[in-house]
Order: structure tokens, then sequence, then C-alpha cells
């Protein structure tokens, strides 16, 4: 039987001096981060994810961020090297959380850097965007990982936005999503479809035909629901101020048969 167990980190209380890289600094209010990221794991529990909570790392302000330090393929936990070396200790406690629920662990290794949210998985073909915080080194150590288990890894350039799925994220009928204005090359995405909001361009895959966006994507929330797909809405505006999106709070692992 597949899995459904998603990895969680509990906000640090030191979030509000997360990393900012292409937007202006807003104030957050750590207090409603909280209530958000609660909300946030709910709807993951209430659409049948177990959730894990990896152990918190109080001292690094982005490690709610968790999809950022491990990428998953199969049973693999591919821990990342972060590009911002602000993030790196945020791995440790990811690793021991992965190898505890029975992945086999790999990892990326200096000189390359890597961050999870540069990976698109869309079937068996494993997009990857060389931007920012991965780096060429990153990307063929991802090859060297994922390739052997069938995988096909498609390094896609990102210059605009801080991740590849800041960008674009894929429905469950594999179509690629995302708003145009952010994205280097449209046409590397077969089957892409064009959404009128940034933060319209990330869903989670809740399984059963359900998606989870960010509340702040009305528009393509109405344009997803006219396509059929049943959205789920969870408002992350103070994870936004920080870069984040919903694809980034969690880390779901589809493939385990422990
Ligand atoms: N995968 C993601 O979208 N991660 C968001 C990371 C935001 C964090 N402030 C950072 O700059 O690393």
């Amino acid at each position: 039987m597949p899995s459904k167990k998603a990895l969680v980190r509990r906000p640090s209380p030191l979030l509000a001096d997360g990393l900012v890289t292409h937007i202006q600094r807003e104030k957050v209010d750590t207090g409603l981060a909280g209530e958000q990221w609660e909300a946030y794991v709910e709807a993951l529990r209430a659409h049948g994810w177990e959730v894990i909570e990896v152990e918190p790392a109080d001292d690094c302000p982005d490690s709610v961020f968790v999809e950022d330090t491990v990428v998953m393929y199969r049973n693999v936990a591919l821990i990342t090297r972060p590009g911002a070396e602000s993030r790196r200790a945020e791995t440790a406690g990811v690793e021991e959380a992965v190898a505890r629920l029975g992945c086999s662990v790999n990892w990326i290794w200096e000189p390359g850097t890597l961050d999870g949210g540069d990976v698109l998985k869309v079937g068996d073909t494993v997009y990857v965007g060389r931007g920012g915080r991965t780096n060429a080194a990153g990307v063929q150590q991802l090859r060297a990982a994922f390739e052997p288990l069938g995988a096909r890894v498609v390094a896609v350039p990102v210059s605009k936005v801080l991740h590849l799925k800041s960008a674009v994220t894929a429905l469950p009928d594999g179509t690629v999503i995302g708003h145009i204005p952010k994205i280097d090359r449209p046409s590397l995405f077969p089957g892409f479809l064009s959404v009128p909001e940034e933060s319209g361009a990330h869903v989670v895959l809740l399984g059963g035909g359900k998606l989870l966006m960010a509340a702040s994507a009305p528009k393509t929330a109405e344009l997803l629901t006219d396509l059929g797909h049943d959205v789920v809405t969870v408002d992350i505006s103070e994870f936004e101020k920080l870069e984040g999106c919903v694809t980034c709070l969690s880390v779901r692992l589809r493939e385990l048969y422990a």
C-alpha cells in the first residue's frame, strides 16, 4: 500500500528573521504564523495524511520550510545541501526523521547545492531548477541519485523567483501550472497551463483529486475549480512574506512500504 505520511517542522521562534531574496521584507507576525501553521497541518490531517513532526530547529529561522532539506524519489530520501549557508544546519534533524521511517538515505555533497523547492516531480520526470539556490553540481548529483531509479531528470533555468516551485507546480493530471511572468522558459513544460496569480502556481496534491492552495490566489482557485478540480485553501500570509508557499511547508512521503 502506498503511504500517506507528511513531514512538517514547527516554526522557529526566530521565523521573522527568515531569508528574503526576491521580495521586499515585511514584518512577520509570529503568533499568526503559528496559527496558520497549525491550520495547514490540520488541512493535511483532514485529508488523510499522517503528519510527522521533525524535531524543531529553533536556531534556524527558515526551518519551517522543511521541503528544502530533502527530496524524495520512491523510497530514497536525498538530503540536500541548501544553497543558503544559514540553512545548512536544518538537514540533520530531517535526516534522522527519514532514516527512522526506513528510507534509503543519500546526500548532496560539497560543492553541490540544492534546495528541495527546486525539484518538481511529474510522474517519473524530475524537473530541477538551476537558480540562486541550486548549482550545476547539485543538478549533476541529483541526476546521479535518481536516474538509476528510473527518473528522467530535466534541468530548467530559474532566475525570476527563489525556487523552481515558486514558479511552477503540477496538477494531478500532470499539467504544469505557472504564472508566465515568473517563468524563464514556459516552453520546457509539455502540457502547460498559465494561471493569473503568482501564488496560484503553487498546489499540493492532497490525493483524491484535491488540491491545497494558498488563500492569496482566489482567481486561480476559481479557474481550477471551473476545470473540475477540488480546491482546499489555507491562509499562509506570514510564510508568503518570507517567500514560502504551500508546497514548502511539508514533504509528502507517498512511496514508503515499511
Ligand atoms: N521551497 C520553498 O518555497 N521554500 C521557501 C523558503 C523561504 C526561505 N525564506 C528561504 O529564503 O530559504
